[in-house]
């Protein structure tokens, strides 16, 4: 099935020379670019989530580490990787939650390791890789978590795991957008994924690109709308999958996973192998990134509630795999995962 009328949003453009980021802070009243000429532009995107999403991370911080191996002079691959421990380090922590973003500058820094003098355009091969094979498991993901679905499916779906959150396409919303290709969706609610409202900002805009319609509510009322019978299945991404099939997302993923499971609901989490880390061996383990206060107590700048004493804003939870009945990546379904069958499909440990 051809999904190419769902697929026009690209977050990351590479040029050659700079990696071009569609600064989503400003979406979705403004479309606004940031040109990132050099490693650090790349760690200040992440950092303020200019570019966010577990993939989409991932993939410019592959990006950074080219920008940042171009701007030393080396023989070859493993002498430029010397010359750029600092940049390395400066990427892979710019967000600490998404596994993405270690795995890629992991992946990255093993190709300029084994490169010889024609290591610059190795090193860039290597990051146009990652991107294209994000969006060729995004497209495999969307038709097997489509599979998984009742035909007239009412699904919710939360924070934002689209085009923007990837190479294209996306994960859950990818399943999305394919579930209604294929007619298999009937409805789908955003839930608008506060603090920093993903899902009413980037996944509603994302969908009224497709003619999609969707249906904002607020995080709350995804139990009440379990309660009266209004869905079938919660749809999410994720940021880290352990090896026992614990997932870190969004917060507020954990809350909608407990009222599907009490009420009886699918729970389907969708995520390229990339956010897989076997060397996490449960959720507990996970570091939860906590973000500033002002994220919480501001909107668009203005200051929106009584100045309270402290902020707790940690912007992730961990859903127990017990809350999962699919977890779909692009190497296949896996039906309640566990422990088992997370190492029979991923191995032992996953690769850097
Ligand atoms: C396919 S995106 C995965 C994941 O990333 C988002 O987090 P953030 O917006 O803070 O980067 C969210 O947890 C999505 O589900």
């Amino acid at each position: 099935m051809d999904f190419s009328r769902y697929d026009r949003v690209r977050p990351l453009l590479w040029n050659g020379d700079s990696l071009r980021v569609l600064d989503q802070r400003v979406l979705p009243h403004r479309q606004e670019y940031l040109d990132c000429r050099d490693h650090a532009q790349v760690v200040e995107a992440i950092k303020t989530l200019a570019v966010r999403g577990a993939p989409a991370i991932g993939i410019a911080g592959a990006y950074g580490v080219v920008l940042a191996a171009r701007a030393v002079s080396a023989a070859d691959g493993a002498e430029a990787l010397a010359r750029i421990a600092t940049p390395l380090q400066e990427l892979e922590h710019a967000r600490p939650t998404a596994v993405n973003l270690a795995w890629a500058v992991r992946r990255m820094a093993a190709a300029l390791r084994a490169a010889g003098v024609d290591w610059r355009r190795v090193v860039e091969a290597e990051a146009v890789a990652i991107q294209a094979e994000d969006l060729a498991a995004n497209h495999a993901m969307g038709r097997m978590g489509a599979d998984c679905l009742p035909t007239g499916a009412r699904v919710l779906t939360h924070c934002n795991t689209g085009s923007l959150a990837t190479a294209g396409f996306g994960t859950a919303l990818g399943v999305i957008r394919a579930g209604v290709a294929m007619g298999r969706i009937a409805e789908v609610y955003a839930s608008e994924t506060r603090p920093w409202l993903q899902g009413s900002r980037l996944t509603v805009w994302e969908l009224l690109q497709d003619g999609i319609e969707a249906t904002l509510i607020v995080d709350s009322a995804s139990a009440y709308l379990m309660q009266t019978g209004r869905l079938d299945a919660v749809i999410v991404g994720a940021d880290r999958i352990c090896a026992n099939g614990d997932v870190a997302n969004k917060i507020g993923t954990y809350a909608h996973a407990l009222a599907a499971k009490a009420h009886g609901l699918k729970v389907m989490v969708v995520a390229p192998s990339t956010t897989v880390d076997m060397a996490t061996a449960q959720g507990a383990d996970i570091e939860i990134e906590q973000r500033s206060a002002t994220e919480l107590t501001h909107i668009a700048g203005v200051e929106v509630g009584a100045r309270a004493a402290k902020v707790y804003n940690p912007v992730f939870d961990v859903t127990p795999a017990d809350c999962i009945d699919f977890l779909v990546t692009e190497k296949g379904v896996i039906e309640r995962p566990d422990r088992a069958k997370m190492t029979a499909c991923f191995g032992a440990v996953s690769s850097p």
